[in-house]
């Protein structure tokens, strides 16, 4: 077991900006020296020498960009890859689960539950391939078609210890919608069409709204969009009721479609009536998180986190930003969130299209910057509703929110209403291993040092994962709120996480976090005890292997064991 502890850790010397060089670690007792650990014959030796041995000093590398170099459990890169090529239409149509082990990806997958997937055996199914959040679309079904998916994910994860889906309930929001029509209206490029705040309003040319400030919020010379963009109409003139239009691109226009006015957000508020009930819904139901759509400041956040601590309901709030009002306003909002959603079906509807692979960009990097999760969402695999497989575009869309860092990468109408709603999940499963499977070995952000030297938990996230990285040593970390977990996350070490931890809510919730496997497990008052169990459990499981070096990290805002020891990281090899 090689151990450094918190006393030697609190002087360390002046780290250089990108990366550690010759950072000395030094600890009591001195077996491996920093030659023998860099010089793999030596470091080999060294560690198999005794199980039990301590840094006393290590030169820690540059970042390995591609260049394999041998640890005590073997070659840097992942070696437990499925191949990218190994997918059959025939194994994924609808009804049929490929095994997949999502053990070692690291970006996770949301799901939404629709009328393809809201049967017990498609949930199981889902869960198997590879669905780390079931996400609920209160823009559809009702409370009673939620419940019975919310009761499904409950049962399934009751099961598990080692597994679990955690549930996302999205709100409707200030969408506008057109009216219901009794037959698809054909829009004509050219021809005038109006929008009517009249109630019931159907003929060939003119159709209500169902919200009676779309007149004051349009101005002549708006672009207005239907179903994200599908159909497009220029803004003429407009009565006190009626907005008129020249048809830009048409098509069909079938009951209730989604508005949007092109750089403009409706000035509904963010949470409506509607909303509010399923808010409450997801309090009594116990969910994991709110996907809160068209947040548009940070005020809604804190109005919904008030009524949440009324309630003493303890579930985290996603701003989704796709309101171009939420632009200006991001960082008072990510500051106020617990995590965020590149919402880019409607964000893309409001602002011009081209910002959005911008803005995801910048969102995905003022997420990270905070440590709190980001999801990309939105049409990753849209083609697949119809389709048994993927645009090559689409693939790429993967891999670059996976590059880019995102925790979690999301399906909407491929598994909701999709055809091959497996194969949808198999697809981005491999996509994205297998784009993680080729990015370097991380290097700390810049701007990194600076933080970490006043706050604890920090310091050791980043010293941990740079040491784990250096070793290939999967990391264990034990958590009661999650936090040190959440901090070895920030730093996206190579191998994945295994966060065990005492609280249900906190496992669940982990789960969104990039690289992180949340996994349930009783503490006891005996720190040994509970790492032998824990290593045990990770065995039994074959998410280790006996003779393998893991990174034990003991540390965080609540030191579980802090009578007996201090803040620890140790790599030890685990035992039979
Ligand atoms: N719970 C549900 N019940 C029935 N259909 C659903 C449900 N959830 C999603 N769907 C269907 O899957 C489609 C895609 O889901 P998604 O979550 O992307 O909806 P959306 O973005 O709100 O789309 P839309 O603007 O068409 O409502 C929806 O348009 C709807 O047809
Ligand atoms: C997910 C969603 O609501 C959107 O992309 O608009």
């Amino acid at each position: 077991m090689s151990t450094i502890n918190i006393q030697s850790m609190l002087k360390p010397e002046a780290p250089s900006r990108t990366f550690i060089s010759d950072h000395r670690l030094s600890s009591a007792a001195n077996v491996c020296t920093s030659d023998s650990l860099h010089n793999s014959r030596g470091r080999r030796k060294c560690l198999r020498k005794q199980n039990v041995s301590t840094v006393k000093s290590m030169r820690i590398a540059q970042p390995n960009h591609g260049t394999k170099f041998d640890s005590p459990n073997g070659p840097l890169t992942p070696d437990k890859l499925d191949s990218p090529f190994d997918l059959h239409s025939s194994d994924y149509s609808q009804g049929q689960s490929p095994s997949t082990s999502s053990v070692t990806r690291k970006t996770k997958i949301v799901c939404t539950i629709g009328p393809s997937t809201s049967s017990r055996e498609m949930i199981w199914k889902l869960a198997e391939t590879g669905m780390n959040v079931a996400r609920l679309n209160m823009s559809h079904g009702d409370h009673a078609s939620h419940q019975k998916t919310i009761d499904l994910v409950k049962e399934y994860n009751a099961q598990f210890e080692d597994k679990v889906v955690a549930i996302m309930l999205d709100t409707k929001g200030p969408e506008v919608r057109s009216g219901d029509v009794p037959k698809p209206i054909l829009l004509k490029e050219g021809q005038e069409f109006s929008f009517t705040i009249k109630r019931g309003v159907s003929t060939e040319n003119t159709v209500s709204v169902n919200y009676d400030d779309f007149v004051n919020d349009v101005e002549a010379g708006d672009i207005v969009l239907v179903d994200g963009g599908m159909m497009s109409l220029a803004v003429k003139s407009k009565t006190r009721d009626t907005v008129n239009c020249e048809v830009v691109d048409g098509g069909e226009l079938k009951s209730r479609r989604h508005l949007n006015v092109r750089g403009k957000s409706a000035t509904l508020p963010s949470i409506t009536d509607k909303d509010w009930e399923d808010i409450k819904f997801g309090v009594d139901n116990e969910i994991d998180f709110y996907a809160v759509s068209f947040v548009k400041d940070a005020q809604v956040v804190h109005e919904l986190k008030k009524y949440l601590r009324s309630c003493n309901a303890d579930i985290h709030v996603i701003v989704k930003i796709e309101s171009a009002d939420s632009i200006p306003n991001l960082p008072s909002i990510i500051s106020a969130c617990d995590g965020a959603m590149v919402a880019r079906g409607d964000l893309g509807a409001e602002l011009p299209i081209e910002e959005v692979p911008l803005l995801q960009e910048d969102i995905i990097r003022r997420c990270r910057s905070v440590q709190k999760p980001v999801i990309v969402a939105t049409n990753m695999l849209e083609s697949m509703i119809d389709h048994p497989t993927p645009t090559r575009a689409e693939v790429s869309d993967i891999a670059i929110a996976v590059k880019e860092g995102a925790d979690a990468v999301m399906l909407s109408g491929e598994t909701a209403h999709g055809k091959f709603p497996l194969k949808a999940v198999k697809v981005m499963h491999t996509v994205a291993l297998r784009t993680e499977s080729s990015l370097p070995v991380t290097a700390i952000p810049a701007g990194e040092f600076n933080a970490f030297k006043s706050r604890m938990g920090e310091m050791f996230a980043f010293h941990a994962t740079t040491m784990a990285n250096t070793l290939a040593t999967p990391m264990i970390v034990f958590t009661r709120t999650g936090s040190m977990a959440i901090h070895l996350s920030h730093y996206r070490p190579s191998s994945i996480i295994f966060a065990f931890t005492n609280e249900p809510r906190v496992k669940q919730r982990l789960i969104l976090y990039h690289g992180l496997m949340p996994i349930y497990m009783e503490f006891s008052d005996d720190a040994e005890e509970t790492f032998s169990r824990a290593l045990k459990l990770l065995v039994s499981k074959n998410l280790i292997k006996e003779g393998e070096y893991v990174t034990l990290v003991q540390s965080g805002a609540q030191p579980i064991w802090r009578r007996e020891s201090s803040h620890h990281i140790q790599v030890r090899k685990v035992q039979g």
